[in-house]
């Protein structure tokens, strides 16, 4: 598995040995390079802005805004791209909240999301052919209409702690296996 977090990777397969899916096991310890992505959600404190995705991958589901980072882009880059294009909004302090890696039964490449928060932005959310936004309040986060692991790290994001999670879906949607972790995620270099 190659990924930015593949030593952390490498350490959960070894500590949840017992436990961990084959499929997730052979999907990332498999010979494709994760598919990099990018998730931006704009907590201004009380209240998250998401998007009713209205086409492809996930459609239906409300999300923050994001997509697949390009060649040539950081992943940074990427963030900032797809608010712009999804959204219509630029953020002013943007940071890194956390990384999720995903596995499926039906697809052997690992996709790898960087999820990112930010407080602050210009513009004003608009409508796209691809994302309708809409504000939440914390407690009224739409978890039936999102993707099944949300509403395992969204305590995390909404509590800004760094979290790092790997999950394993069965059929592309039905969550089977997870475990995440809060806070930096520190490997030892004999860990890797
Ligand atoms: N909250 C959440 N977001 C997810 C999950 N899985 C997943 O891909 N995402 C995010 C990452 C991306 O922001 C988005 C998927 O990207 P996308 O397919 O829309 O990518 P794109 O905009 O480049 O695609 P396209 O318009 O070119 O088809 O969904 C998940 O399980 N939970």
């Amino acid at each position: 598995m190659l990924g930015l977090r593949a030593p952390w990777v490498s350490s959960v397969l070894r500590r949840h040995a017992a436990v961990v899916p084959d499929f997730v096991r052979t999907t990332l310890e498999g010979p494709q390079p994760n598919k990099l992505l990018t998730l931006v959600i704009i907590n201004d404190g009380s209240r998250v802005l998401l998007g009713r995705k209205k086409r492809g991958f996930g459609e239906g589901y409300y999300n923050g805004f994001g997509g697949k980072v390009e060649a040539g882009e950081t992943v940074r880059q990427a963030a900032e791209r797809e608010l712009l294009e999804e959204a219509c909004i630029t953020a002013e302090d943007m940071t890194e909240a956390g990384v999720l890696v995903f596995t499926f039964d039906d697809n052997p490449q690992p996709w790898e999301v960087h999820v990112f928060s930010a407080s602050r932005f210009r513009g004003e959310p608009t409508e796209t052919d691809e994302m309708a936004p809409v504000w939440f309040n914390h407690m009224e986060v739409p978890f039936n209409q999102m993707w099944a692991d949300d509403v395992h790290w969204y305590p995390a994001f909404l509590q800004q702690k760094y979290f790092c999670g790997v999950f394993g879906f069965r059929e592309t949607t039905k969550l089977v296996w997870h475990t995440l972790e809060e806070g930096e995620v520190q490997v030892a270099p004999e860990m890797a």
